[in-house]
C-alpha cells in the first residue's frame, strides 16, 4: 500500500501549505466580506466559526479529497454497523449504540445489543428514582445523601467532568464526590467528611482489574465496616458498574447491584454506558437521557451531513492540516465557561489515548505525526498566563474557543466581559499587530529612534494564528452530549485518516504491568532488584524511607 505521505492528496496539501507563505488571514478578511459566513457551520445547537483558519476553498477541497481517499465515511459506517474495527483487541466499537434512539437494532456477531442496552438504561432509571425518592435506604434507614464515585480514566473523567459542566442542573438533595487516584490522600479526604449511614459507593471499572479503583474500593469498604456497618449491610451501600461480572461477584459485590457494560465500549467512550450512572444520580434521569439524546443527534449529523457542513469532519480535517502540514504539535481547548473547565482534561484522554499511536493498518510504522498534545483550561484565566506563547511563541498552536451565549443565573456584566475576552482573543490571534501599528503606538512617548524600533519589534505580533470558535445557546445536557460526541467523532476522523487503531491503548497497559511488578518489590522488601540501575536505586530509596 502506498504510504500516506506519498499519496497525491498528501503532496497536493503539502504544496498548498507552502503556497500560503507570505499570505495573511487579516488580508483575507479584508478582501472577502463573506468569509465568516461561508466558513461557519452549525449542527445540534452548536455553531462552529472556522473562518479564522489558514484555509481557502481550494485547501478545503483538498482536505475533503484526503478524507475521501482514506475512506473516512466507509470506516465511520463500519463503526456504526458494529464491525470489529478495534482489530488489535478483536472488538467492535459501539459507544454509539448506547445512545441509539433510532429504534433500529445494532448487531455484534449477529446479535442485537439494543435489548441489553435498553434494559440497563431502565435499571439506571429505576435505581435513580429509588435513591431520589428515598425508598432506597442505608442500613440504618437513612436516605442516601452522598454518592462517592470511585473509578479512574474513562470511569472517572466522563462522570466527573460532565457532572461538573451541568451544575445548573444538579439534583440538590444529593452530593457527589469523585475519587480516582490511588494516592490515599484522595479517598481519605473524601471519606473524612461523610457519614457512612447515608453514603453510597459507586465503583466503576470496566475491567474490574484496575489497581487504583480496586484499592480505593477496599479502603471505602474498610471505612464502612469500621464505622459500624456489617458485611451484610454492604449491599445497601456498595454498587458497581463493570463488564467483568464474575470478578465483581468474586470481589463481593451483590449481583443485583452490578450495572453491566460491554467490551465493545472503550473506557474513554464509556460515559454513555452505566459508567454514566453517577451523572444520572447527580442530575436526575431525564437530564441524563438528554445528554444521550444530544450525542445521538451528533451521531446522525456525523453520518448524514455532507463533508462541507459536517462539524466532526471539518474539525478533524483542520487538525490534520495543522498537525501534518504546519508541524503543530499541540492543540489548545479554551472553554469560556467555568463549569466546562474540565473539558480539556476530558478531551485529553479521548484524543491522546485514541490517536497517540505510531502504527497504521496491520503493522506499518508511520512516518507522519499523529495525535497532538491536547491541553488547555478555562478562559479567561489562561489569557493572563499561557496565551503569551500562543500569541508570540515559535510554535503553532491551533485553538478551540467555546462559549455559551447564555448562562443561567448570572450577572450580565460578567457574561459580557467573558464573551468580549473570548472574541477578543480569537481576533488578536488572527490579526496580530503589525510592526507599523506597534511603532505608531509609541509616538510621543519620548523614546529614541533606536529604542522605539526595538520596542516596536518586541510588541509586533505575527497573528495568522488559527482558531475555531464554538458557540452554543447554553450548555444544557443535550448540547453537552452533542459537544462530547463532536469531539469523539473528530478524533475518529483523524484516526481514520492516519490509519491508526484509535481504540486500543497498549502504552497505558504496559504502565499497569510494570507498576504491578514494582509494587511486588516494594511490598516484599527482601526481593532481589533486577531492574535497570535507575529503577533499582529508586526502589531502594523508597525502601530505606519506609523501614
Ligand atoms: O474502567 P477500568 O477498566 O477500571 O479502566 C480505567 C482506565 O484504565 C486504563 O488506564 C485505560 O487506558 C483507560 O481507557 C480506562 O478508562
Amino acid at each position: 500500500m502506498t504510504s500516506l505521505t506519498q499519496t497525491d492528496n498528501w503532496q497536493q496539501l503539502q504544496s498548498l501549505a507552502q503556497g500560503l507563505n507570505g499570505q495573511h488571514m487579516r488580508d483575507w478578511f479584508k478582501q472577502d466580506d463573506t468569509r465568516a459566513q461561508r466558513y461557519t457551520s452549525q449542527a445540534c445547537g452548536i455553531e462552529l466559526d472556522y473562518s479564522k483558519n489558514l484555509i481557502n476553498d481550494e485547501i478545503l477541497a483538498a482536505l475533503y479529497g484526503l478524507a475521501e481517499a482514506r475512506q473516512v465515511s466507509a470506516k465511520r459506517d463500519a463503526m456504526f454497523a458494529g464491525d470489529i474495527i478495534n482489530h488489535t483487541e478483536g472488538r467492535a466499537v459501539l459507544h454509539t449504540a448506547l445512545r441509539n434512539f433510532s429504534g433500529q437494532p445494532v448487531l455484534v456477531d449477529g446479535q442485537d445489543v439494543m435489548p441489553e442496552v435498553l434494559a440497563t438504561q431502565d435499571k439506571i432509571k429505576a435505581f435513580v428514582e429509588r435513591i431520589h425518592s428515598g425508598s432506597h435506604k442505608g442500613y440504618t434507614g437513612k436516605a442516601i445523601k452522598h454518592i462517592v464515585s470511585i473509578g479512574i480514566g474513562g470511569s472517572f473523567l466522563g462522570p466527573k467532568i460532565m457532572f461538573e459542566a451541568l451544575k445548573p442542573y444538579w439534583y440538590q438533595d444529593i452530593k457527589l464526590h469523585f475519587v480516582a487516584n490511588v494516592d490515599g490522600c484522595h479517598i481519605q479526604d473524601v471519606l473524612a467528611g461523610l457519614d457512612h449511614e447515608d453514603t453510597l459507593i459507586v465503583m466503576s471499572s470496566k475491567s474490574f482489574t484496575t489497581q487504583e479503583t480496586l484499592q480505593n474500593t477496599l479502603t471505602a469498604k474498610a471505612w464502612f465496616l469500621q464505622a459500624g456497618g456489617t458485611q451484610q449491610d454492604i449491599a445497601k451501600h456498595f454498587i458497581c458498574v463493570s463488564s467483568n461480572i464474575k470478578a465483581a461477584v468474586d470481589f463481593g459485590m451483590d449481583e443485583d447491584n452490578i450495572f453491566p457494560m460491554w467490551d465493545w465500549v472503550g473506557g474513554r467512550y464509556s460515559l454513555w454506558s452505566a459508567i454514566g450512572l453517577p451523572i444520572a444520580l447527580g442530575l436526575g434521569y431525564e437530564n441524563y437521557r438528554q445528554l444521550l439524546e444530544g450525542a445521538y443527534e451528533m451521531d446522525r449529523h456525523f453520518v448524514e451531513a455532507p463533508a462541507e457542513q459536517n462539524l466532526p469532519m471539518l474539525m478533524g480535517l483542520l487538525g490534520i492540516w495543522y498537525t501534518n502540514f504546519f508541524a503543530a504539535q499541540s492543540h489548545v481547548l479554551l472553554p469560556y465557561y467555568h463549569y466546562l473547565r474540565g473539558f480539556p482534561a476530558y478531551v485529553q484522554q479521548l484524543d491522546m489515548e485514541s490517536n497517540g499511536k505510531s502504527v497504521a493498518g496491520d503493522a506499518e510504522q508511520v512516518d507522519y505525526a499523529t495525535g497532538p498534545v491536547i491541553w488547555g483550561s478555562e478562559g479567561t484565566n489562561g489569557q493572563h498566563s499561557f496565551h503569551q506563547l500562543i500569541h508570540q511563541g515559535q510554535v503553532l498552536i491551533p485553538a478551540d474557543f467555546m462559549l455559551p451565549l447564555n448562562v443561567p443565573n448570572q450577572d450580565d456584566t460578567h457574561h459580557a466581559m467573558l464573551a468580549s475576552n473570548c472574541f477578543g482573543q480569537t481576533q488578536a490571534l488572527m490579526q496580530g499587530k503589525t510592526y507599523d501599528e506597534a511603532y505608531a503606538e509609541l509616538e510621543g512617548k519620548g523614546l529614541s529612534e533606536e529604542k522605539r524600533h526595538a520596542l516596536a519589534t518586541h510588541k509586533t505580533m505575527p497573528g495568522n494564528k488559527p482558531s475555531n470558535t464554538l458557540l452554543f445557546s447554553q450548555l444544557d445536557p443535550k448540547t453537552l452530549g452533542s459537544l462530547v460526541a463532536l469531539y469523539e467523532h473528530k478524533v475518529f476522523v483523524q484516526g481514520a485518516i492516519w490509519g491508526v487503531n484509535s481504540f486500543d491503548q497498549w502504552g497505558v497497559e504496559l504502565g499497569k504491568v510494570l507498576g504491578n511488578n514494582i509494587l511486588a518489590k516494594l511490598t516484599d522488601r527482601d526481593a532481589a532488584l533486577d531492574f535497570d540501575a535507575s529503577t533499582n536505586a529508586l526502589i531502594s530509596r523508597f525502601r530505606a524511607a519506609n523501614q
